[in-house]
């Protein structure tokens, strides 16, 4: 497997250890004012800017990912601070965020097992805000081994991530290319051994503690390689 050209030395203590290749968990990468001032950005956004899915709402910026090549948009300057911010931590070995997809879930929502696929650079970050979250991973479906081996959700879970409000999470390497992750609608989060990022993420919780959901709202910033600056070259669909 390829791997990243890595984040910027000072960053490798916050190398989560027991997770697979490779996982930065930042706690407090943002503080409590920069929090409140983008929540206040992302509320002020026209509502035709969001589009409600199921079990989540978002809102999307810097273009549409396409495989033909992404019609960039202007980044608004609110984005644009953390875009740059995050890229200069070398998150996309030298690229420049250009992307930004802003999800809200409220208590119970949340989002099915996925992978990001093609249309990124492999690099997700991911800034946290109001509320935690629990961010589950899965091994693929053709992974599992064995003829008649279980292929439920269940089986395939491999363990979690805290995701408190303000921190910073970049997934790289397998994490990006191999294992699919997801967030359970569900209103209340257990926290088990398969949390690898405790302490760091917890604060005072520990192992059993249940923690409850208020409404989060996440920037999930990327870079798309394929960019083109004019419509007339996209042709024909
Ligand atoms: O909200 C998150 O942290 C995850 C969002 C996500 O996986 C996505 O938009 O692809
Ligand atoms: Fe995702």
């Amino acid at each position: 497997m390829e791997h990243s050209d890595g984040m910027l030395e000072e960053f490798k203590t916050f190398v989560v250890q027991a997770a697979q290749p490779t996982v930065y968990y930042i706690p407090d990468f943002i503080s409590e004012d920069e929090e409140a001032y983008l929540l206040e950005q992302v509320y002020k956004s026209p509502i035709p800017k969001w589009t409600q899915l199921s079990g989540r709402r978002l809102q999307n910026w810097g273009g549409l990912p396409h495989p033909k090549g992404m019609l960039a948009e202007k980044m608004p300057d609110w984005l644009q601070k953390y875009c740059d911010r995050i890229s200069s931590l070398n998150a996309f070995s030298g690229k420049m965020a250009n992307h930004v997809l802003v999800n809200e879930y409220k208590p119970g929502e949340g989002i099915m097992p996925h992978v990001d696929g093609p249309l990124y650079h492999p690099t997700i970050t991911t800034i946290s805000m109001g509320s935690h979250t629990l961010l589950d991973f899965y091994k693929p479906l053709s992974s599992t081994q064995g003829p008649g081996a279980p292929q439920t959700e269940e089986s395939r879970y491999q363990f979690s991530l805290l995701v408190r409000p303000r921190s910073l999470l970049v997934l790289q390497d397998h994490m990006y290319q191999t294992l699919l992750h997801g967030i359970q609608l569900c209103h209340q989060d257990t926290l088990t051994d398969k949390v690898l990022n405790l302490p760091s993420a917890a604060g005072a919780a520990v192992v059993g503690d249940t923690l409850t959901r208020g409404t989060r709202v996440s920037l999930t910033i990327r870079h798309v390689p394929k960019v083109i600056k004019t419509k007339l070259f996209l042709g024909k669909k």
